[in-house]
Formats: C-alpha cells, sequence, structure tokens
C-alpha cells in the first residue's frame, strides 16, 4: 500500500479525554496496523499542544463533565482538528468526546458548554446515568458483527438530520434520547457511547476506520483473544437476557 509511508494515529488530549482506557482505541488502531506489516506510531496530543491537521485518525475520549467542557474550550480555539474533518480524515469519539464534537452539551452539573458542531446532534442529562453493556446492529452496513461495549453516562444526545446512528440498540441504552439507537456518523465522524476500549471489542469498527484512513481495503485479520473476548461479552448479555430481538452468535 502506499509506499512505505508510516500512518499516525493522534490520542488527542489524553489525560482529560481518558476514561476507562479510551487511549487503548489508539493501540488497537496502531497495532492492528503493525500486524498487517504497516508502519503506524502514536501521537500523544497534550492540552496546550496544538493538534495536528495532517494525521491520519484521530481518537477523543471519554471525560467527567468539567474535564469534558475544558477539552471543548481547547478545542474550540484549535484548528487542527476541524482541519482534519474537513479535509475527511477519520475521527473516533467515545463519549464526552461524542458530545463535545456536537453543537451543545447541557450537563446535570451545570457544566453546560458549547460543543464544536463538527456533528449534528445536542446533549442534555437523562434523569438517571446509563450504566451497563450495550449490544447493538450496525447501521449503513459497516459490519455484519454486533457492536458490542459498556456505557456509563448520564447526557442524552439527539441526533440532527445530518448525522445517522452507528448502531440499533439490542441492548442497554446508547444515545438514550427516545429512539434506541448508539452513536453517530457524519462525514469522517464516527462517535460512540462505548467504552472497552470500543476498538478492542469491535475489531470491525477499527478496520473500518482504518480502511478509511488507508483509502483502500485492509487484508481481514483475527485476533483469537478479541474473537474469545466478544463471545463472552456477547454471552453474558444473553445469559441475562437483556437483548432485544432476534441476534446472532457473532
Ligand atoms: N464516560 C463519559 O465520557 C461520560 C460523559 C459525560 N460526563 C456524561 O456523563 O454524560
Amino acid at each position: 500500500m502506499r509506499g512505505d509511508r508510516e500512518l499516525t494515529v493522534a490520542v488527542v488530549y489524553p489525560s482529560l479525554l481518558g476514561t476507562y482506557g479510551d487511549a487503548g482505541n489508539a493501540l488497537v488502531l496502531q497495532r492492528r496496523l503493525q500486524w498487517r506489516g504497516l508502519r503506524a506510531r502514536l501521537v500523544a496530543v497534550e492540552v496546550g499542544e496544538p493538534v495536528p491537521e495532517h494525521c491520519d485518525v484521530y481518537v477523543l475520549g471519554g471525560a467527567e463533565d468539567g474535564a469534558g467542557r475544558t477539552a471543548a474550550d481547547m478545542l474550540a480555539g484549535d484548528r487542527g482538528l476541524r482541519r482534519a474533518v474537513a479535509a475527511g480524515r477519520p475521527v473516533l469519539a467515545v463519549c464526552a468526546g461524542l458530545q463535545i464534537l456536537g453543537h451543545e452539551v447541557r450537563t446535570h452539573t451545570g457544566q453546560d458548554h458549547a460543543g464544536l458542531g463538527l456533528l449534528d446532534l445536542t446533549t442534555a442529562p437523562r434523569a438517571a446515568r446509563a450504566i451497563g453493556e450495550v449490544t447493538g446492529r450496525p447501521v449503513g452496513g459497516w459490519s455484519a458483527d454486533l457492536l458490542s461495549g459498556f456505557e456509563n453516562h448520564r447526557g442524552s444526545s439527539v441526533l440532527g438530520s445530518a448525522a445517522r446512528p452507528l448502531a440499533t440498540v439490542l441492548s442497554g441504552v446508547g444515545n438514550g434520547a427516545g429512539e434506541p439507537v448508539e452513536g453517530a456518523v457524519q462525514g469522517s465522524i464516527v462517535a460512540t457511547y462505548l467504552h472497552g476500549p470500543v476498538l478492542a471489542r469491535n475489531p470491525a469498527l477499527a478496520d473500518w476506520l482504518l480502511e478509511s484512513a488507508v483509502g483502500e481495503a485492509l487484508e481481514p485479520l483475527e485476533v483469537e483473544s478479541v474473537t474469545r473476548l466478544r463471545a463472552e461479552r456477547l454471552g453474558a448479555v444473553r445469559a441475562h437476557g437483556r437483548v432485544r430481538g432476534r441476534t446472532t452468535t457473532r
């Protein structure tokens, strides 16, 4: 592929946007490239540093409300991520990351703030925190496998017409705003409420982002420990009888 170019995976503000090991999503992207014999490097962008606009893929994780607001304020004054999105570079945003890429975030702690407006969604507090396993059926054909992860959030997000869900919810809450849907996809941005880290539990999602980054299909890559992890997690959800509708074993 593309000569011997080294691909760069940017982790945006890991000290602010890093709940539940979400920075591990960047490691998954790097490893899945390296396991295919491709060169890949992590670029940790710390608070106070400009976000580089030419990385190949960007990762934003979750945060508590105050840290989310700080990250949103910092990103509002930085053009790097906006330029990367305008250029169609893939971005994964998790939980608070999803929220701050939207138009507005209202919180139950009064840490209300504007978002970057890169995703057509708005966030408001739910009556109760959503905590637990989530299983979803991918929307839009990005995978035949179920989406799997865990959620822990108070915010609920309503999608506008420019964003479509990442998945329909079979178990758990997801976006938590009426429709049983999870996450948001708009242009090159893929956003989700799911931790795990989500890419460790959903290799198809990781490869979808990577194929968008490299601009071509990647050879299949099965990691046995990941297959076992998925089977265990999906099995645990089924054992608790929490799955709506029909599921597959994948
Ligand atoms: N895990 C998270 O990123 C949580 C995001 C936000 N603090 C909420 O509770 O909705």
